[in-house]
């Protein structure tokens, strides 16, 4: 039935990474939860029919089939309305989020994620059993094929053999998670049976048996409804076949709304709702929709935007005539018939695992002059390059990383990175331990036998290399976090979005759960975080009432 027939204890906007998960904390209670989703279904399991032919029949989706995962990066028509068109920055447009067109890896954060990255009562003890729970209901593997097989490895084996011989230890990543210094492991993956699987096979799943949870997709919340500080509900438009225009209420005096639309989707809601930097909330009123927008008396200024953070990447490539290549791009319309057919049959085969192949991943913990730890996670994948192989090592500044930047809404409301989080910390701290980590491995790169250094080129030392790198946003890893910070609670403490219980400060009855209240970015790719992070919530917003 249309979601305007009733009103809902909990609307929940965005069916990504955070939204899912806590759209099943919440509905697991017996209360009423929408979920609403500006994007269509990705997966089939939900409706999904986008796929290229050789999928005809089955029930699978380009977003069910990992080994099509590299796809999305390529500029093709078939991708068109899967990524977000009105922000600068990378991100999933449809159900599920980034988890619908993410690699897959799965990490168990390291506890120094929680305690120093989350204000206290997020710390790792408090979060340890969520973060069971979330690997309890989607467990990691490193072998995705169903054949236990991982193909395409001999980059993989040579980079392993060198980093071995180097000191660093072997080892899974999340059989010890709080290893995060000279160690290496093979990729973990979410993975599940052969198919993508993550959050829509499993949270989604229970979430939509309940009775009192409704999942409205193709619907795009444009505004919160709201009387001085009350959101009251949302005013959304439909975006898709089946999208729903209008007006959806929450319960009165005690319904919620909780805003999961990622980093750009949540401000950019909440910039065209009158909460935000004054700065921000002018270029509203300014736009053709500023007739629509509450009135300037009603404005709330909280720092939404602020406080930005993403892992900027810097690329070293070595070149090794050796090395295994497959045509993972070619084989999203025409794959090799045989493994097409091995994959429809068993799930299994190089379709089963995702492009590159993406294979070792270590890290390193390098500390700057300013005495602060920093994470880096290297990521090496293999194949073709021009008219010959390589192997290539991305490098991602992760936990630690100071510089910051901000996200800004334009006229034609895109929201833009305005300041990128790359290497702008006073005192230059980030760029020296990036420089330090850049160091230790390039020698190493030298060492792979056969292989020669492409990039950067020979003789170019660390340092020079990290100085010549581009800062701009082809840097960045798309694991934006920080937008909306969470703060202390309580009195005290500018500078910050939502209270520990995810409230947003100064509204009453809005809350926001997504990266955007995760306040840097964690050691590794980040969706485990997000995900135990709205567990975590689903409990505090309960306990509200
Ligand atoms: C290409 C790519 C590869 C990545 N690879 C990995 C990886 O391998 N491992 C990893 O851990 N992380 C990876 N990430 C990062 C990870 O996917 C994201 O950080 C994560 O999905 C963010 O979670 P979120 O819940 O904050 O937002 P999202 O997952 O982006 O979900 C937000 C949802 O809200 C919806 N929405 C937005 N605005 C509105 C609106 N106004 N009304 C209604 N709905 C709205 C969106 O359509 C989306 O479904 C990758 C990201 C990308 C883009």
């Amino acid at each position: 039935s249309p979601p305007s027939n009733s009103t809902w204890d909990y609307i929940i906007v965005g069916a990504g990474a955070a939204g899912i998960p806590l759209a099943d904390g919440l509905s697991e209670s017996g209360k009423s939860v929408l979920l609403l989703e500006r994007g269509f279904a990705s997966s089939h399991r939900w409706g999904g029919q986008l796929r290229p032919s050789w999928l005809d029949g089955s029930n699978l989706t380009r977003f069910d089939v990992p080994g099509l995962y590299g796809y999305i990066w390529t500029n093709n028509t078939e991708n068109s309305g899967i990524l977000c068109s009105d922000y600068e920055a990378t991100a999933g447009c449809v159900l599920g989020g980034g988890t619908a067109v993410n690699a897959g890896l799965w990490w168990k954060p390291p506890h120094d994620d929680w305690d120093l990255v989350f204000p206290p009562g997020w710390h790792s003890a408090d979060m340890a059993p969520y973060v069971e729970k979330a690997f309890r209901r989607i467990p990691w593997t490193d072998t995705p094929s169903t054949d236990g097989k991982r193909y395409f490895q001999n980059a993989a084996t040579k980079v392993t053999n060198v980093l071995t011989t180097a000191g660093y230890t072997a080892l899974s990543a999340n059989d010890h998670p709080n290893a995060k210094s000279s160690v290496v492991s093979n990729s973990e993956y979410l993975f599940l049976h052969g198919e993508r699987g993550g959050i829509m096979a499993t949270y989604l799943v229970s979430a939509a048996e309940r009775k009192n949870f409704q999942l409205q997709m193709n619907t795009t919340v444009a505004r919160l409804v709201r009387k001085g500080d009350t959101v009251t509900g949302v005013e959304v438009e439909a975006s898709g076949v089946g999208g729903y225009s209008g007006t959806i209420a929450v319960t009165p005096n005690t319904g919620r709304v909780i805003l999961s639309a990622g980093v750009f989707g949540t401000a950019k809601i909440l910039f065209r709702s009158g909460i935000g930097p004054k700065d921000q909330l002018e270029i509203v009123k300014a736009s053709p929709e500023g007739p629509n927008m509450i009135d300037e008396k009603d404005w709330i200024d909280l720092p939404v935007g602020y406080n930005l953070d993403d892992n900027p990447n810097a690329f070293l490539v070595a070149l090794d005539p050796t090395i295994e290549a497959y045509d993972y791009i070619g084989a999203y319309n025409t794959p090799i018939a045989a493994d097409a057919a091995e994959y429809l049959a068993n799930r299994s085969g190089p379709l089963a695992q995702v492009e590159g192949p993406i294979n070792p991943i270590f890290w390193d913990t390098v500390t700057g002059g300013d005495n602060i730890t920093r994470e880096v996670q290297w990521s090496v994948n293999s194949g073709a390059l021009s008219n010959t192989t390589a192997i290539a090592f991305t490098a991602s500044l992760g936990r630690g990383k100071t510089a910051r930047g901000r996200l800004t809404i334009t006229p034609n409301l895109t929201i833009n990175v305005s300041t990128l989080p790359y290497f702008n910390d006073p005192g230059a701290h980030d760029a020296t331990a990036f420089t330090a980590a850049i160091a230790k491995v390039l020698p190493l790169l030298q060492q792979l036998p056969n292989a020669t250094l492409y990039q950067p080129a020979p003789g170019v030392s660390a340092a020079d290399f990290v100085k010549s790198l581009t800062i701009d946003i082809s840097m960045s890893a798309s694991h934006w976090v920080g937008s909306t910070k969470m703060g202390p609670g309580g009195a005290g403490g500018e500078g910050w979005v939502v209270d520990t219980e995810t409230r947003v400060r100064g509204v009453r009855g809005l809350h926001v759960v997504d990266a955007g209240i995760v306040n840097g970015v964690p050691t590794s790719n980040p969706q485990s975080v997000f995900v135990v992070v709205a567990q975590r919530a689903a409990v505090e917003i309960l306990k509200l009432g």
